[in-house]
């Protein structure tokens, strides 16, 4: 390991025991300080994510709105790691929730800010230390977050951005001081991280991709489900392991809600990134576009019906494509990351049931009806980690997050976020 990234694991090392040591609220008193100046750098941080990895500058915008939320939403949780007592016949016998150390985030370039910060926040209000290797594209993401939490008044120490690559990874997991990880990003690097983590006996959580559901019954506001079905799909230039990718609706709807849906993405229409009105702008680089065409392509080949083409118009950037898809098309089974929807049909529930869950993965899905005991089906049978009903999927500071199947494990945000990464420690005598 290079000098530079040993003397940054050893500054964290001495931060853990300063920091694990004060109360639940000391800490928290730094993230209502974090909030704000999150919010006076709100511009120049939007700027940074649009200018690094391109999304529209109004998501930029709404990225550091929804963090600003985060902090404030942590800053005012109980201390759901406070020490509990257990009723036994001894005279002491109690469980407290201990912080595990030094704790690696790996983060995309999705979304900056927030991936990154819905893992530091919880783990830090935990009492563990954070260091974090951001997307390469996002060096300067990693780096503000690091200078806001600074001029917020963290330790130094408690939270390190490192410009590092894949084998510094694999070295700080085999560090004894690195005691887990938290990675968001593909299925291929998760798989990377967590068995590395594993062979070095330490936990991993994984918030991977997603080939998430969007159905659609004939008893729903079909109007509301096409503006949200579109904005699901698109936002992010969609780029969101948790939009809405495949659009499974009931048969008898189609002739109505199909030319509706078609209508809404016609409406994100690539524009210049930095001009407030932009929907859609381009991908986060020309490779994923590459992709996304191999993706349409093969589609196509395997039977898809094209009923918006995807048209590229510059590297990064694409009219937004919509193709009808049997249940068998290969595509669907991969995690399709652009302006890209597929839609399939289904006679009944049941069968719409059966095609949300033909996918390995679990992340979330969106279901759009408003008949109570259709939801409650749904609900209860969908394999994943989310469902929402008539709204379309998206995280929420003080809910759950996290998939099931090749989606990943463990648990992001809410109260849940603070025991991913502390154990429970026995104490019990007389
Ligand atoms: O790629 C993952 C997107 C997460 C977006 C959200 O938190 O809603």
């Amino acid at each position: 390991m290079k000098e530079d990234l040993k003397n940054k694991i050893s500054i964290a090392e001495q931060q853990f025991q300063e920091w694990r040591s004060l109360s639940f609220d000391q800490r928290q008193s730094y993230l209502p300080r974090f909030a704000e100046v999150l919010e006076r750098y709100k511009d120049e941080f939007s700027r940074l994510i649009t200018t690094e990895m391109n999304k529209p500058i109004s998501e930029s915008v709404s990225e550091i709105e929804k963090c600003i939320k985060m902090a404030r939403y942590y800053s005012e949780i109980d201390n759901y790691n406070a020490a509990e007592k257990v009723e036994t016949e001894f005279r002491i016998s109690e469980i407290r929730y201990e912080p595990l150390g030094i704790i690696l985030g790996v983060m995309p370039w999705n979304f900056p800010f927030w991936q990154a910060l819905r893992f530091i926040i919880p783990a830090i209000l935990a009492g563990n230390v954070a260091v974090m290797k951001h997307a390469s594209i996002c060096f300067g993401s990693g780096k503000a977050i690091e200078s806001a939490m600074e001029e917020a008044g963290f330790p130094a120490g408690v939270f390190q951005n490192l410009e590092i690559g894949h084998k510094e990874v694999e070295e700080l997991l085999a560090h004894p001081a690195v005691r887990a990880v938290s990675l968001t990003g593909s299925e291929k690097a998760g798989a990377q991280v967590a068995s590395t983590a594993a062979i070095h006996i330490k936990k991993s959580v994984l918030e991977l991709g997603g080939s998430d559901a969007f159905i659609v019954m004939q008893d729903a506001d079909l109007r509301r489900a096409a503006e949200e079905g579109a904005r699901a799909r698109l936002q992010n230039c969609g780029q969101a392991c948790n939009a809405g990718k495949r659009f499974i609706v009931q048969e008898n709807i189609a002739e109505d809600f199909v030319p509706m849906l078609v209508e809404e993405f016609k409406k994100f229409q690539p524009g210049d990134k930095f001009k407030a009105e932009t929907l859609l702008s381009g991908l986060a680089k020309a490779e994923f576009g590459d992709d996304l065409e191999a993706q349409y392509r093969r589609a196509v080949e395997a039977g898809a019906e094209i009923l918006l083409p995807l048209n590229r118009v510059s590297d990064i950037a694409f009219e937004p494509g919509l193709l009808k898809v049997l249940p068998d098309n290969p595509v669907l089974k991969e995690e399709v990351f652009g302006p890209l929807g597929f839609i399939l049909f289904a006679e009944n529930a049941a069968e719409a049931l059966e095609i949300a869950n033909d996918v390995p993965y679990g992340l979330s899905a969106s279901v759009w009806t408003r008949d109570e005991k259709l939801s409650n089906y749904f609900t209860e049978n969908l394999e994943c980690g989310m469902v929402s009903i008539n709204k379309m999927s998206s995280s929420d500071p003080r809910l759950p997050f996290g998939g099931i199947k090749n989606s990943g494990f463990g648990t992001e945000l809410s109260h849940l976020a603070l025991r991913e990464f502390v154990h429970a420690k026995t104490i019990v005598g007389h």
